[in-house]
């Protein structure tokens, strides 16, 4: 029996919801029945940032946000980071994610924040609510012993450190580049602890996470965060290696890193799940059929503030475009725009000249990053063109290299 909806009651997340909202989130990811698991979310939860449906005491519904800069198309943008989504089973399609997903992203653009990104458990749940696919990456299963590695010399030697104990280091790599990679985030000193921290009960019989760091001249120019997951069979070592990310801002340092993880001892496969569409791996190989690659969805984007937003990114062509938007949730959003922009410069008003191009705010999301062609969206009917030349133009200009890709979930 499902509880009536008048006694539900919602508000702001307080610290002393935590155990009721960490319940909540075991019970709706399918979890074990054991809610610690949640603990190392903790550190980095913001409650003023989150919303709970409470049944008298017990928490049904949550939808929260990290307060995180986020690289676009020539520059970062501080963007909520849109996690840690449930309802409870009984209290579901009664539309409580509905309610605290709108006004989250109404309370998130009051605030300033004129983007929202997130991972989806599953796709179908977020484009109702204006989120666009703005990015793909592959998941890689690579058979290491056939795929036939690059032997080039490399100028780089490497170092094995504990993550927690190297953040200084990494920190350095990752600042240099995160800013130019469309999609990738801040990180606080918080968010490095949070992803170093490697508890031993949440290895599930793999190895310690180790740092691998690729040093010329005592400078560390490239990373790899990895672990290996033992396995035997008649055949003898079949062992995994887990690669959870690998930033390197050199091509050299970059062939170093993949050299050694392809190689390690007693394993045959690696795993990643943040190969970039263009990721220079399969450049590197003699047999890239062996990559074992599947292209999966990564970041969902929404404009909470259009004009905003389309103002805060640069553009790879100069534009001079008017974008009629439809934006059924934030209807501030919706109306006309005029937007003119280049590789160092863009503005974005309202206006009333004529539309060369309408579209939804999701639409809009999907092609923020410059990954999604504003043409392919035109092609599945989801973009319509009334000036010649206009969506070509448009689409250009959106474009963007690199193209977005993601070294992390959230
Ligand atoms: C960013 C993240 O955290 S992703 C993680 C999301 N969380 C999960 O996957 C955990 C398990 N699932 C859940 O907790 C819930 O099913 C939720 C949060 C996904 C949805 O919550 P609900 O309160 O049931 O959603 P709500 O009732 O507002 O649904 C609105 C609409 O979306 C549809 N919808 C919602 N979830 C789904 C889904 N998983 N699959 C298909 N349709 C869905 C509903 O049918 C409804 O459609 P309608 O407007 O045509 O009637």
């Amino acid at each position: 029996m499902t509880a009536p909806f008048d006694r539900i009651t919602t508000r702001c997340a307080a610290q002393g919801d935590w155990p009721g909202i960490i319940a909540l989130l075991d019970e709706a990811f399918l979890g074990g029945g054991d809610p610690s698991g949640w603990d190392a979310e903790r550190a980095v939860y913001a409650p003023e940032r989150a919303l709970v449906a409470r049944d008298g005491e017990r928490v049904v519904a949550h939808v929260a946000s990290y307060g995180r800069d986020l690289a676009v198309p020539g520059g970062t943008l501080p963007a909520a980071h849109v996690a840690l989504v449930a309802v409870a089973p009984l209290y579901r399609r009664r539309r409580l994610l509905s309610t605290l997903m709108q006004k989250h992203l109404v309370e998130r653009r009051a605030a300033g924040e004129s983007l929202a990104v997130l991972w989806a458990s599953e796709g179908r749940i977020y484009q109702r609510f204006g989120y666009g696919l703005a990015s793909t990456r592959l998941e890689l299963d690579v058979d290491t012993r056939a795929a036939g590695l690059d032997t080039a010399p490399t100028a780089y030697l490497l170092e094995d450190a504990v993550p927690a104990d190297a953040i200084p280091r990494l920190r350095d790599v990752y600042e240099r580049l995160w800013r130019h990679r469309p999609g990738w985030s801040g990180r606080t000193d918080t968010w490095w602890r949070r992803l170093t921290e490697d508890p031993p009960a949440r290895r599930g019989g793999a190895t310690p996470l180790r740092a691998l760091l690729a040093v010329a001249d005592g400078q560390p120019r490239g990373y790899a965060l990895w672990r290996a997951e033992p396995r035997w069979d008649d055949a003898g070592p079949r062992g995994t290696v887990d690669l959870r990310e690998l930033v390197s801002a050199d091509p050299s340092a970059t062939r170093a890193l993949w050299r050694f993880l392809f190689a390690v001892d007693l394993t045959r496969t690696l795993r990643y799940r943040f190969g970039a569409a263009d990721d220079p791996l399969a450049h590197l190989l003699d047999e890239p059929r062996q990559l074992r690659a599947t292209v999966a969805d990564a970041h969902w984007v929404r404009l909470l503030d259009v004009a905003a937003a389309l103002a805060g990114r640069r553009y790879r062509t100069p534009v001079d475009v008017v974008l009629e938007v439809r934006d059924a949730l934030i209807p501030q959003n919706a109306g006309r725009y005029r937007l003119r922009g280049d590789r160092s410069t863009a503005s974005c008003t309202g206006t009333t000249a004529d539309a060369d191009l309408t579209l939804d705010v999701r639409d809009l999301g999907a092609a923020y990053l410059g990954g999604t062609p504003l043409t392919a969206l035109a092609a599945a009917g989801r973009v319509a063109a009334h000036r010649p030349g206009a969506l070509d133009a448009a689409a250009d200009a959106f474009s963007w290299r690199p193209g977005p890709s993601v070294v992390e979930d959230f």
